[in-house]
């Protein structure tokens, strides 16, 4: 049995980028792997900007779309390296100006009970009949970011493309249906299940 004080931590190499995020339990027989994106500094930042504006580059987005809160760093990192300026955030906060909203439901893996995804209607302009690739830190359940899409669909935009730094397991495959097809990452981390020890392990095909 491991020292239950000191969490256990999974390793994972993001193009070049060894973080070692630690497991954090969900329930008793179930566990992620967490990176905060926000926490690892803006060299970590730039790394993942550029490795996925490389891949996003050739799909000429007009714009970039993430939903807050941890896919703000990486709208703003991807915008940067892509040598565009303006970028789209979806919010999670009803702010005294989002009133009158796009709005879309949505659960993630992350954060308890229901959310909302919120278009601000002033941002249409920058999103109707433009190219638009959403990106986002983590995809897991893919509701987060079936999320982002509709609203980008609802607002007229055109999808082209999906960003990630880590797929998390699989279950997002079937939530994004075709759009899994747009999507591109940069790093797979899997999801945990406790042996016989209590030790948290990867469970086979996430
Ligand atoms: O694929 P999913 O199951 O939707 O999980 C991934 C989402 O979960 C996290 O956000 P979270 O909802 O924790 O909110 P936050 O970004 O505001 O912390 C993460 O930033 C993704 O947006």
């Amino acid at each position: 049995m491991t020292d239950k004080t000191a969490p256990q931590t999974w390793t994972v190499d993001v193009q070049g980028y060894s973080l070692d995020l630690p497991i954090v339990p969900i329930n008793p027989d179930f566990a992620i792997s967490l990176m905060m994106v926000i926490d690892l500094g803006v060299k970590f930042g730039e790394h993942i900007g550029r490795c996925l504006a490389e891949q996003i580059a050739p799909l000429q987005p007009d714009i970039i779309v993430g939903p807050a809160t941890l896919g703000i760093p990486v709208a703003i990192e991807v915008t940067r390296a892509l040598g565009l300026d303006k970028y789209v955030v979806l919010q999670k906060s009803p702010k005294l100006h989002l009133s009158d909203a796009l709005e879309y439901k949505l659960t993630s893996i992350t954060s308890k009970g229901e959310q909302r995804l919120l278009l601000d209607r002033a941002a249409i302009p920058l999103i109707k009949g433009k190219r638009v690739v959403v990106v986002d830190d983590v995809v897991a359940s893919g509701s987060s970011l079936k999320a982002a899409l509709e609203l980008v669909r609802q607002a007229g935009g055109e999808v082209v493309g999906a960003g990630v730094i880590l797929t998390e397991a699989q279950e997002w495959r079937k939530t994004l249906g075709e759009d899994v097809n747009h999507l591109v990452s940069v790093a797979h981390i899997p999801q945990f299940a406790p042996d016989e020890n209590g030790n948290w392990q990867p469970i086979a095909g996430t």
